[in-house]
């Protein structure tokens, strides 16, 4: 049970990656500052978590089961929260989804959408009543560069994150009349499961009703440019926790919270132009005629990545 003057977190998908170690860097809070409800849908899935906690496990860390697409499950958990009472809820749950929109069956891109915009949603639904009484509170949201940018034969999944960018951004001003702060997550590429679930996906495709070019332009000249991409600046799910940690502790949290500067230039190309002709040139350079250089491309990137854009940043250290 939390001690009086502990914020209680609500964490969605702690089973592994960038929740996990969110639930673990507040849960080991030098200050004890935490009660963290870690959830996962599958609770059988708890033990890296658990192992992760240590000590904490127990005292500042407890576990809930919680599956973001079920509204029953939903208001089940949030019942079983001593006085529905949740200071800071941190939607993290997600599901990635890659490849040629005419593989993809409308089913799985609804499964994509369930998870990823009507999760959020429904979590927001069942909590901001009580924090708009108590006239406070702070929701923050995982979202992605890929809810602010698109990104080829990701169409879906960043779709999923366009969505809830607009929701969000929209929730926030009403909410802020309530004293009910909103702040969005935005990594760029983490090495966690999210990753290796991909690659698997990918390595079972089979491409129904693709032409031969789209499977050629995505199995031999994305993939290889976003394993590039992933290896030059991948960051660690520590990295995101501690971003996070951040924005929370933050007396004027902001809105958007990039957390990785060398993606930060890229994002910067919509915003420079808002014609949308920049990035989807640049992209469309970066991907088919610098593909093979994409080693080198990163490099230069990383040059150009000058001290003005990194403050944009919210850096992990
Ligand atoms: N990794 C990356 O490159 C990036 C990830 N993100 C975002 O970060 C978030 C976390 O992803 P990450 O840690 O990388 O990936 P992981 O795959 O490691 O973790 C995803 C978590 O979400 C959980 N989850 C999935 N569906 C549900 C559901 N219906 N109800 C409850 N939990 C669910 C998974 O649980 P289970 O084990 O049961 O499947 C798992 O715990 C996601 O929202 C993702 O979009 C954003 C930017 C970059
Ligand atoms: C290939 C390629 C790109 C790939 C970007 C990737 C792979 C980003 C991954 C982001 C993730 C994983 C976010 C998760 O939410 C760029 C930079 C757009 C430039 C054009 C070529």
């Amino acid at each position: 049970m939390a001690n009086s003057g502990q914020k209680v977190v609500l964490i969605t998908g702690c089973s592994s990656g960038i929740g996990l170690r969110i639930a673990v860097t507040l849960a080991k809070d030098e200050k004890k500052r935490y009660h963290v409800i870690a959830t996962m849908r599958d609770l059988k899935k708890k033990d890296k978590l658990v192992e992760a906690a240590g000590d904490a496990y127990g005292k500042t860390l407890m576990l809930l089961p919680l599956d973001v697409c079920s509204d029953e499950s939903v208001k089940q958990c949030i019942n079983n929260v001593k006085e529905r009472h949740i200071d800071i809820l941190i939607n993290n749950a997600g599901v990635g989804l890659l490849g040629p929109v005419e593989s993809i069956s409308i089913e799985e891109m609804k499964r994509v959408f369930e998870t990823n915009f009507f999760g959020v949603v429904r979590m927001i639904k069942e909590v901001m009543p009580d924090m708009k009484k108590r006239r406070s509170g702070h929701i923050i949201v995982m979202s992605s560069v890929m809810g602010l940018q698109g990104v080829v034969f990701n169409d879906v999944y960043t779709a999923s994150k366009f969505a809830m960018e607009g929701f969000c951004e929209s929730m926030a001003v009403q909410l802020m009349k309530f004293n009910i702060r909103l702040s969005m997550i935005e990594p760029g590429p983490v090495h966690t499961e999210f990753e290796t679930k991909m690659m698997e996906d990918v390595a079972k495709m089979e491409y129904p009703g693709v032409d031969a070019d789209t499977v050629r332009y995505f199995k031999d000249v994305y993939l290889p440019s976003s394993i590039d991409i992933f290896e030059a600046m991948g960051q660690t799910p520590e990295d995101i926790a501690k971003c996070t940690k951040k924005v929370i502790e933050s007396s004027s949290p902001r809105f958007r919270n990039l957390t990785n500067s060398l993606y930060t230039p890229i994002v910067a190309l919509k915003y420079a132009d808002e014609t949308g002709g920049l990035s989807v040139n640049t992209f469309y350079n970066l991907l088919f005629n610098f593909g093979p250089l994409m080693h080198i491309t990163m490099s230069i990137l990383k040059c150009l990545t000058c001290s003005c854009l990194r403050r944009r940043t919210i850096s992990p250290n």
